[in-house]
């Protein structure tokens, strides 16, 4: 892997929230913390987050128990779980990538959504499993806006812009990749998840030990290159709303999951996305004549539908550039 092509991983200190508050001692560390996340996003699109407080090591191993209680489930059951809305409903094995299953929650950091879905799928209830999906979730949400947070600053943005913030909901994606016949585990392995960037503006992802998260460097437009996570790590993606936000300064980084090996895959996101109706819009202060307008105004709602109907990996360029 070249130097360029190194995955930045960021630390966040355990007293960060000291860190945001706004006295002169601790803004010596907040801004250049800024910095950093807003450098990694435009070089890369995507980087990888140790953050202890967040996540301690027990949510983790409580959330991989709870997955596997729910994957293990009859796919009876699961198929009970449907969603008008895409990338939500259960999804399993499909021909494409037969490798995969996945579900979509909305919201699940709302104790009464993460208690239906739990109790759809065990009607008898499964309490274990409700709290590790409320508490995994509400964490991640608090990482997400922090890290919205730190980016709008590192624009020189501050109140005025925490409507975007606000103005967001969560999909939270429980997701497991089987492990792939014995004669697709050499060389190349097993497609897991198709290439994409994630449409939404914000993805945080956990997973377990067993790696496949693959990405195009911003630099190298044709290369994959495989991402080693930490077990105690997240991965931080930027999405292609709050590309068009930025007007092109953040990167949406192409990714994919390839499945080698013999053991499961499971992963968790939070996927922040715009509230409905919202509009994606850039504003005034990041356009000038270094970065003219690239994107016009466009409602993320409209987006994903003509993303779903189109399926093309140029879709916010022809969808929404000038
Ligand atoms: O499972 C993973 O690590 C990646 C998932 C992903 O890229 C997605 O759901 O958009
Ligand atoms: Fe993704």
């Amino acid at each position: 892997m070249s130097a360029s092509h190194q995955v930045p991983i960021l630390e966040f200190p355990e007293d960060m929230e000291d860190l945001e508050s706004s006295s002169s001692s601790s803004s010596r560390y907040w801004a250049p913390l800024c910095a950093k996340v807003r450098e990694a996003c435009e070089s890369h699109g995507f980087f990888l987050l140790r953050y202890q407080s967040v996540f301690p090591r027990t949510l983790r191993g409580d959330m991989l128990v709870a997955m596997r209680s729910l994957f293990d489930l009859p796919d009876e059951t699961k198929s009970r779980y449907q969603n008008p809305k895409p990338y939500r409903s259960y999804n399993g094995k499909c021909s494409v990538v037969p490798l995969h299953e996945s579900f979509g929650i909305d919201d699940p950091h709302r104790l009464s959504t993460a208690s239906d879905f739990t109790h759809l799928m065990w009607p008898h209830g499964n309490p274990s499993f409700c709290e590790a999906l409320h508490t995994a979730s509400s964490n991640m949400l608090e990482l997400s806006s922090l890290i919205m947070r730190m980016i709008l600053e590192s624009f020189g943005m501050g109140a005025e812009f925490q409507s975007h913030i606000h103005e967001s909901s969560t999909v939270f994606r429980l997701m497991k990749y089987l492990v792939p016949p014995p004669f697709q585990t050499t060389g190349g392995g097993t497609l897991g998840m198709v290439a994409h960037t994630d449409k939404n503006d914000i993805t945080i992802l956990c997973q377990n030990d067993v790696q496949g998260l693959e990405f195009i460097p911003r630099d190298a437009q044709d290369k994959w290159v495989q991402v080693r996570v930490p077990e105690d790590a997240f991965v931080v993606i930027v999405g292609d709303s709050l590309k068009a936000w930025s007007n092109g300064r953040l990167h949406a980084v192409e990714h994919r999951v390839v499945m080698r090996g013999n053991r499961e895959r499971y992963s968790w996101g939070l996927f922040s996305i715009p509230k409905e109706g919202a509009m994606i819009r850039v504003p005034t202060e990041l356009i000038d004549t270094d970065h003219p307008l690239r994107y016009r105004p466009f409602k993320f709602s409209d987006y994903i539908s003509y993303y779903v109907s189109n399926i093309r990996d140029d879709a916010l360029e022809v969808y929404a550039g000038i």
